[in-house]
């Protein structure tokens, strides 16, 4: 390095998005355009009903909450023209300085997941968001190079430790208390999460636990607050869970919940105006619950 060169150290995700939550509460708004949503928003089932019902959403969310998770599978089914919609509300919302998360759920072989790494979390591809979330059931260490990428351009990565839905138990509880799945998902989020600690910051490697799993974090023995991780929490509204299910799920690693949640926000649509003031409703409640 020449003399007069200096490094210039990002700030992290779990930095940035522990500022984004102090500042607009702990929510992140789903952009989920249900086929159900198009007819609510008279929207024809199209890649321009698409566009309109995005480009609703982000001027809605963008500045008013902490993060944004666009849902992947509703744009993929629309091929390119869905995609090319995607690619340009990730990058309205990064104009606009409020914080993505794709939800995307990928999980692969180790020189696969590192093309994912590329897609979603380096510099220059259209697809970047500041995290993206991750399935782990290849086994935690196939993600390592989305999540050494993602450390190293300082974005974030989701892990799936405990899902909202029902059928995720008999894989994730499996091995029982103090031996489970989700267990050594916690484990091994910790040990990335390390170095953040130590600066006395949240670290970048999250995980997704459902607002709906009821006693499993403490039947399981999961420490979720000793791993300083963002707590991705989907499950509120639409599958049933409530903002109070949050405080029996959570306990002590309560500050490090972004709860997320889509079709009950987008219910409030199609005027921009009532979607965002559902979301600062929701936002407001969320901060005093958990404060
Ligand atoms: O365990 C999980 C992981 C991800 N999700 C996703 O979150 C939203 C939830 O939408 P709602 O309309 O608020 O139910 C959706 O995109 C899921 O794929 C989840 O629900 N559970």
């Amino acid at each position: 390095m020449a003399d007069d060169e200096v490094t210039i150290e990002r700030p992290g995700f779990g930095a940035r998005l522990q500022a984004a939550m102090e500042a607009h509460g702990p929510l992140c708004v789903g952009i989920d355009p249900h086929p159900g949503l198009f007819d609510q928003w008279d929207l024809p089932h199209t890649p321009e009903g698409l566009e309109r019902f995005t480009m609703s959403c982000v001027e809605a969310f963008a500045g008013t909450v902490a993060a944004v998770k666009p849902q992947s599978a509703f744009y993929e089914q629309f091929g390119s023209a869905g995609i090319a919609v995607l690619e340009k509300a990730l990058g309205a919302l990064r104009e606009a300085g409020t914080l993505t998360v794709l939800d995307a759920k990928r999980g692969d072989i180790g020189s696969t997941m590192a093309a994912y790494a590329v897609a979603y979390l380096s510099d220059h591809a259209p697809l970047r968001a500041d995290a993206v979330t991750l399935s782990p059931y290849l086994g935690y260490g196939s993600l390592r190079p989305a999540i050494d990428t993602a450390l190293g351009t300082g974005r974030g990565v989701f892990v799936l430790a405990l899902t909202s839905n029902p059928e995720g138990a008999s894989v994730q509880h499996a091995g029982g208390p103090g031996a489970s799945v989700a267990g050594g998902i916690v484990n091994a989020v910790r040990e990335d999460n390390r170095k953040a600690a130590r600066k006395g910051q949240l670290g970048s490697v999250g995980m997704v636990v459902g607002a709906t799993t009821g006693s499993a974090v403490e039947h399981l023995e999961l420490d979720l607050a000793s791993a300083n991780a963002p707590l991705l929490a989907p499950g509120i509204g639409a599958q049933g869970g409530t903002a109070d299910d949050l405080r029996r799920v959570f306990g002590s690693a309560l500050p490090h919940v972004l709860a997320t949640s889509s079709r009950e926000v987008l219910a409030a649509g199609p005027d921009v105006a009532a979607l965002r003031s559902k979301a600062l409703e929701s936002a407001e409640g969320l901060r005093e619950l958990l404060a």
